[in-house]
C-alpha cells in the first residue's frame, strides 16, 4: 500500500531567462527510496530548493502528505522533510552532540537561538532532547564521538553526523543531495546500508546521486532530470536501458562536463540489481 509523502506539482523554476527546472512532476511514497539523477547543471539542486522552501517556485506546488507547504525553510523542516547539503554545512565548533540537539529544534518548545546560545529553557528541554540525540548517535554509528567537535571529524563521519542531525528534526522523507560525494567505496557502502536502515525506519528517501552504482542499487524508482524536465522515470532497469539517459549524459548542451565517465557508468551499472520487472515509465519530450 503506497501513500504519498511527497507530490510536486507542475514545478517550474526560473532565474531571469534561465528556466532551471520546468514543468516537474514527482512524487515520492511511503517506504521508498527514490534517485535524482541528471547531468551536471540538469536542476537537480534547483529542484531540491524548491522542495524545501529555500527557493519559490515561479509555477507550481509541492505538498507533504496531502498539504501544501508553505515555501519557508523552518516550515518545511516542521512539516517533515529533513535534508542534508552538497557541501557539509556542520556546525565545526560544536560537539557531535551539539549538532545532533540544534538539529531537534524544530521538534522542542526551545528555538533554533536558544539551542545555539544553550539558555535556561534550553537546557531544561535538553534532557530528554538528549536521550533521543543519543539514540540517533547510536543508530548512525557515532555514540561513542559524542564530545568530539565535529570539525575533528574524518569526512565520512562528518557526513553522517549531517544525517544524523536531520534526522533529529524526526522527518517523515529524508532528502540528501549526493551523499556520497567524496566519499571512499567503503564509505559509500556503508553509506547504501545506512539509507536501508534509514528507510526501515519507516522515513521515506530521496536523493541526488552522481554515484550511479550507488542510484541503481538503492533505489526503489529512478527519475532523471535533463535540463530541467523529467526526462525518465522507472525502476533502475527502465532507466538504465533508456538510450536517452545515456545520450542525455553524453549530450552536446553540457559544456565542459559531457559526463561521459557517468554515462558509462549507467550502461555498467546492471550488475548487481534486483532485476525487478519495470513499474513505472513516464517520459516527457525526446533527448535534446
Ligand atoms: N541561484 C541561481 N541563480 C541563477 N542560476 C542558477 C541558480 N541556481 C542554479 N542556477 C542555474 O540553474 C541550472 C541548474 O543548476 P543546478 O545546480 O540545479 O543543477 P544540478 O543538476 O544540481 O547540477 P550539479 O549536478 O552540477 O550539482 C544551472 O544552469 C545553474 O547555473
Amino acid at each position: 500500500m503506497t501513500t504519498p509523502v511527497l507530490e510536486a506539482r507542475d514545478v517550474t523554476m526560473r532565474f531571469g531567462g534561465l528556466t532551471a527546472v520546468r514543468s516537474v512532476d514527482f512524487t515520492v511514497n511511503s517506504g521508498e527510496i527514490v534517485g535524482l539523477i541528471g547531468p551536471n547543471g540538469a536542476g537537480k539542486t534547483t529542484f531540491f530548493n524548491c522542495l524545501t522552501g529555500l527557493y519559490v517556485p515561479t509555477e507550481g506546488t509541492v505538498s507533504y502528505k496531502g498539504t501544501v507547504l508553505p515555501p519557508k525553510p523552518h516550515l518545511v523542516t516542521k512539516a517533515g522533510i529533513a535534508r542534508t547539503f552538497q557541501n557539509i554545512r556542520l556546525f565545526a565548533n560544536m560537539t557531535v552532540l551539539e549538532n545532533v540537539l540544534v538539529g531537534r529544534h524544530t521538534r522542542t518548545k526551545e528555538g533554533l537561538w536558544s539551542a545555539l546560545l544553550r539558555g535556561p529553557g534550553f537546557k531544561k528541554a535538553e534532557k530528554a532532547s538528549e536521550e533521543r540525540a543519543m539514540e540517533l548517535l547510536e543508530f548512525i554509528g557515532l555514540a561513542d564521538k559524542r564530545d568530539h567537535l565535529a570539525r575533528n571529524l574524518p569526512y565520512g563521519e562528518q557526513r553522517k553526523l549531517e544525517i544524523a542531525r536531520a534526522l533529529a528534526s524526526e522527518p517523515g522523507l529524508l532528502l540528501l543531495d549526493e551523499p556520497t560525494a567524496g566519499m571512499n567505496p567503503q564509505e559509500t557502502r556503508a553509506t547504501e546500508d545506512l539509507v536501508f536502515a534509514i528507510r526501515d525506519k519507516g522515513i521515506a528517501v530521496l536523493l541526488i546521486e552522481h554515484d550511479m552504482r550507488f542510484v541503481f542499487n538503492l533505489c526503489d524508482r529512478v527519475a532523471v532530470l535533463v535540463q530541467g524536465e523529467k526526462l525518465v522515470e522507472g525502476t533502475s532497469d527502465v532507466v538504465q536501458a533508456d538510450e536517452r539517459v545515456v545520450a542525455a549524459y553524453l549530450g552536446e548542451p553540457f559544456q565542459g562536463e559531457p559526463g561521459e565517465a557517468e554515462a558509462t557508468e549507467v550502461t555498467e551499472a546492471g550488475t548487481g540489481t534486483s532485476g525487478d520487472a519495470p513499474s513505472t515509465t513516464s517520459t516527457k519530450g525526446e533527448a535534446k
